[in-house]
């Protein structure tokens, strides 16, 4: 029996899930949680789950959960959509609040508006903004946007904490075009930084929509409009509102492409992203480039450490800081899972069981480096599964054309890297699987967030070996924080220190290739390997040395 030719046999393919990307925040079953099954198959080496754990967990996983109001609720926000009374003091606006889960902190709070309508009402916002919302399907704001609007409107500095698909983008966006209605030839007002191309053309788009119609010019930061913005400086000139990646905008800055001593509004999208080493030194230029004593700045993120919001404050003016559900929870309309597989090679195993007994596309697989996605791509790609693989390496055409057909729907299956974890929207993801452990809590909370988005409901599950299981507690943590019932065992487990937590963010865990073939074929096809390539490279030397002592007689 071909084995390989069942691989997607179990798979089905719900290619009307993306038709409805107005449809969203409807009320919806809150997700039962589960945890993992790990108790027939856990070795002997693993016994910090011990004896007793096991009785407990039983077989089955966990029983689902009490239903604990979801941050950012679908039938909150239809009850709301026609209330348009201004709060009459500020208990109902604590009330409100409350009944939304959002915490603010800070002085001086504008109150949150209760629909878009209010808006125009009440922070003057132009006809063309409302249009373009309904024209696009957003009729009731989301708690984030309820009250990081009116914050930005007021030009207020802004730490924005809200979960991942809970409409960050929408709310920082008409902030934005609140303050930019029209052109006005004068150079970039508005910047935002998002740490991924993919992303950064994500938010051109969608504030292409917002501002259809209208005659805004949005640029966003390609190599091409770099190097136009060189060739013409009235190019410059042309455009309000920059989208970018943070390197793209350092080199346009030093080779002086781009001029944003005239930016009022600064965003850090994944803000905490930007604010890691990596990121740090790039984003310490954009702010000095932004010259302006009237620079606004907002930071949006699912994830903020406490170390980052520290940092943050370093450079913001008395801002105000705003969390929606639980700091660094997980969306809770997220079915999370754990699944032990043992060694390396049953997560292979795993995989192939999980499409076997039905599996419903559309899926993003995560793994932990760009090899390992490229040697899972070879496992599956000949399994007539509809599958292909995103990754750095992959040019930018690629990139752009493989999320236009994961979009789409004609693409069933992506395996990816740490890339695409943050920001991606794609609407109708129905699981995620992390082949490769995590390497934080952030990591685990951002790629689990590319299902489960704008209130819809989705499958997060994640593998872990022998060897990730020291650092278990951390997303078991995660769960926690998201709603989900852990058995008391899980609980119990050592929590990793910071150091082993720093190590492992730096390093990720050295794991054994994605191989179905046996280690002693293994070995004797890279043996092969080696003798070919030596022959090749010792022909080439022959060829070079000929052509050399060809010339030198000549
Ligand atoms: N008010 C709204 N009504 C309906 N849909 C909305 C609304 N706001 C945003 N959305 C939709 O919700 C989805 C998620 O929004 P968005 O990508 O901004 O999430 P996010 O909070 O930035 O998530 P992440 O942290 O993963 O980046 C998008 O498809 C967006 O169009």
């Amino acid at each position: 029996m071909d084995f390989f030719k069942l691989l997607g046999a179990g798979a089905k393919f719900d290619k009307s899930r993306f038709k409805e990307d107005i449809s969203v925040f409807k009320p919806s079953r809150r997700a039962t949680h589960e945890t993992v099954d790990l108790v027939d198959n856990v070795p002997k080496e693993l016994d910090f789950f011990g004896d007793h754990s096991r009785q407990q967990h039983g077989s089955k996983g966990a029983e689902p959960i009490p239903t604990r109001q979801l941050a950012g609720s679908a039938s909150q926000y239809i009850k709301d959509e026609n209330d348009h009374t201004p709060f009459a003091n500020d208990s109902e606006v604590a009330e409100y609040l409350k009944r939304h889960r959002i915490k603010v902190t800070g002085t001086d709070v504008p109150h949150p508006i209760k629909t878009f309508e209010m808006l125009c009402k009440e922070h003057s916002f132009q006809p063309f903004v409302l249009r373009n919302l309904e024209k696009f399907g957003f009729t009731q704001p989301t708690p984030i946007q309820m009250q990081a609007i009116p914050i930005s409107v007021h030009r207020r500095d802004l730490i924005a904490n809200a979960p991942t698909g809970s409409g960050k983008t929408l709310a920082f966006l008409l902030s934005i075009l609140h303050q930019i209605h029209s052109p006005e030839k004068e150079g970039f007002r508005a910047v935002i930084v998002s740490p991924t191309r993919e992303l950064a053309t994500q938010i051109y788009e969608h504030l292409r929509n917002l501002t259809s119609g209208r005659k805004i010019k949005v640029c966003l930061m390609t190599k091409a409009a770099a190097a136009l913005q060189a060739q013409d400086p009235a190019m410059r000139q042309k455009f309000d509102i920059l989208v970018t990646t943070p390197l793209r905008l350092v080199h346009a800055v030093q080779n002086g492409e781009a001029d944003l001593s005239r930016v009022r509004n600064l965003v850090l999208d994944e803000a905490d992203s930007l604010m890691e080493k990596g990121f740090l030194e790039q984003v310490d230029e954009i702010l000095a480039a932004c010259s302006s004593p009237n620079l606004q700045i907002s930071l949006f993120s699912a994830t903020m450490p406490s170390s980052v919001e520290e940092m943050a404050k370093t450079i913001m003016k008395n801002p105000i800081r705003i969390i929606v559900g639980s700091k660094n929870a997980a969306t809770e309309t997220i079915d999370q899972k754990l699944v032990y597989v043992g060694q390396e090679e049953g997560k292979l195993l795993e995989i192939r069981r999980m499409i076997l007994t039905g599996f419903k596309p559309p899926c993003l697989i995560f793994v932990q480096s760009i090899d390992r996605a490229k040697e899972l791509f070879h496992e599956l790609v000949f399994e007539s599964i509809n599958v292909d693989v995103i990754h750095s390496e992959r040019t930018q055409t690629q990139r752009n054309r493989i999320v236009q057909k994961f979009r789409s729907g004609d693409l069933w299956v992506l395996i990816c890297t740490e890339l695409m974890a943050r920001g991606i929207d794609f609407k109708g993801v129905n699981m995620v699987i992390n082949y490769d452990f995590p390497q934080s809590a952030q990591s685990y909370i951002h790629r689990i967030g590319r299902t489960g988005r704008a209130g819809r409901e989705g499958k997060a599950i994640t593998f872990f070996t022998k060897e990730d299981a020291p650092h278990l507690k951390t997303i078991v943590n995660v769960m926690r924080e998201s709603g989900c019932e852990i058995p008391e065992w899980m609980l119990q487990l050592k929590k990793p220190s910071q150091d082993d937590k720093k190590k492992l963010k730096k390093k990720p865990v050295e794991r054994n290739n994605i191989t179905t073939v046996p280690k002693y074929d293994l070995k004797r096809r890279n043996h092969k390997k080696q003798i070919i390539e030596q022959s090749k490279a010792k022909k080439l030397r022959q060829q070079q040395t000929a052509s050399t002592e060809g010339s030198s007689t000549s």
